[in-house]
């Protein structure tokens, strides 16, 4: 295989920069380019060792540098590996790009040291998957989780079902094949036994697929109530900077505010949303259906309420709503700091979670933030349970399951053991594709254009 080289720090100003060569000619590469301080010759580096030198073009001085190598196998890629470690200028870092690119590399695609890494059998597709999930981690959930695919917790479940579906698709396929040979029949309670461990295996892994999404993504939440209870305040507390307009008149947000806030590890998709009233206001009327739309859209709804005025019908629609849709919320009774006008007691019927703050006190936000984490508790919200990362192999399993499924009713039905074989075979397929031992071209292709380059 070639050899490449690209850019593996962000281009941008910074203290240093790696460019990285992975492949048969990294070494001779690297040779041709630094020279080494530190140590004889760059040919005789062993892996696993540095040198500190001059990075060069022929007989011009481009930047002094730290060369490490690694020695295939014992590498990221499985190859040889050599990252020059240079000043973190942007000028200079793509200066010494070029000259890798002069002397006998080719630049890499989208993600391609880790595709290397893959296909010398380094990593399973899931765990290159993990790879960006590490890099695009926001929280220590985050991390957390994206840590234990990377390590193959997912591919070692996948991988065990995997091995049992396929060695009883050869005792299947044995018995149906050669009825003549009298091989042991495939005993029908062993048959119902494999199938039933991988149905809970990927079922199990389903029902985590909300919580993995929640810890990646954010958990999508929308700021909700009446005009002028302060929705708004409320969000640019949250975020920590005003980005919500706030006025006493009603009625002044009128689209819907999308911006991230991180409470704590855990990290909210917030959505500030017009205020719900009836309005002959063309433009606000807008706002209000948007509001509406988003509130039946999000999975965690934050209620808000002016405690100063005493509920009225539109308050109490809006509670009867959300507690309707069973959604998790929490109930905030604003504007703390004025005569109080109502009975805490009142909100309890809609919801266990309830806090009442001032938006206007920067330090009511910690409220929030206890009351958040009271309702995502790490049992709900469990990092250790392994989650798969994206649609791509929610999608796998899904059809691994329905299948899986289809196989025991058909058992049930007392159809003919081809007839379960053929869905055994599709279940095993989907799961193969998840893990990558058996994804098409295409399929890798795809996971690995949505790396960045130098991955
Ligand atoms: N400088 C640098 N830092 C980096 C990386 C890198 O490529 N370069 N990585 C890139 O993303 C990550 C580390 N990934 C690596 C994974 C495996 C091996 C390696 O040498 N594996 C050997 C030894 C395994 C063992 O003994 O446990 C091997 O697989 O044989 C090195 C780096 C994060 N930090
Ligand atoms: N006294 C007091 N006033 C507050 C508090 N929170 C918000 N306000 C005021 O209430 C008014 C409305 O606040 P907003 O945050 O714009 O209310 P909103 O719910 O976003 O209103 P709309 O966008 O019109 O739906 C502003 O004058 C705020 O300063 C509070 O805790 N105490
Ligand atoms: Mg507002």
């Amino acid at each position: 295989m070639s050899t490449v080289c690209a850019i593996s720090t962000p281009l941008a100003e910074g203290g240093i920069s790696v460019i990285r060569i992975s492949g048969e000619n990294a070494v001779s590469c690297a040779a041709e380019v630094f020279k080494p301080f530190t140590c004889e010759s760059v040919e005789k580096m062993q892996g696993y060792t540095c040198a500190y030198g001059q990075i060069h073009d022929g007989d011009k001085t481009v930047d002094d540098g730290v060369l490490t190598v690694f020695r295939a196998p014992h590498s990221y890629t499985g190859e040889d590996v050599c990252e020059i470690s240079c000043h973190g200028g942007i000028y200079v870092t793509k200066k010494v790009l070029r000259l890798c690119l002069e002397n006998g590399c080719e630049p890499a695609q989208a993600g391609e040291f880790t595709k290397r890494a893959m296909l010398n059998g380094k990593l399973s597709l899931t765990q290159a998957e993990a790879v960006m999930d590490t890099i695009a981690a926001q929280g220590e959930y985050a991390l957390a989780s994206a840590n234990l695919t990377r390590q193959g917790s997912l591919f070692g479940q996948i991988h065990e079902v995997t091995g049992d579906l396929v060695k009883l698709l050869g005792e299947l396929a044995a018995w149906v094949d050669y009825p003549e040979e009298d091989l042991p029949a495939v005993e029908e309670t062993a048959l119902r036994e494999s199938i039933g461990k991988a149905l809970s295996v990927t079922g199990k892994l389903i029902a985590d697929h909300d919580n993995g999404m929640l810890i990646k993504q954010g958990i999508d939440t929308v700021i909700a109530g009446k005009p002028n209870v302060g929705k708004s305040t409320l969000m640019n507390l949250l975020l920590g900077y005003d980005r919500s307009i706030v006025t006493e008149i009603a009625g002044t947000t009128r689209d819907v505010i999308e911006e991230s806030a991180k409470l704590g590890e855990l990290v909210f998709r917030l959505s500030d949303t017009a205020g719900i009233r009836d309005t002959e206001d063309k433009v606000e009327k807008i706002g209000v259906e948007m509001a509406e739309k988003r509130l039946d859209e999000c999975m965690f709804v934050i209620e808000v309420f002016d405690t100063s005025v005493k509920p009225d019908d539109d308050d109490i629609a809006l509670l009867e709503k959300v507690k309707a849709s069973g959604k998790r919320s929490l109930i905030v009774l604003n504007k703390s700091d004025l005569e109080s006008a109502v009975d805490e007691g009142f909100f309890r019927d809609y919801s266990e979670n309830i806090v009442c703050i001032s938006a206007k006190n920067l330090d009511d936000r910690s409220q929030i933030q206890a009351a958040v984490e009271k309702i995502f508790t790490p049992e709900n919200y469990d990092a250790n349970s392994t989650i798969f990362a994206n649609e791509r192999q929610k999608c796998c399993l899904d059809k691994a399951h329905a299948n899986l499924k289809a196989a025991l009713e058909a058992l049930d039905m007392g159809e003919t053991l081809d007839a379960v074989t053929v869905m055994i075979d599709f279940a095993a397929d989907s799961l193969l594709e998840l893990t990558g031992e058996k994804a098409t071209e295409a399929v890798v292709a795809e996971v690995f254009s949505k790396f960045c380059v130098g991955k």
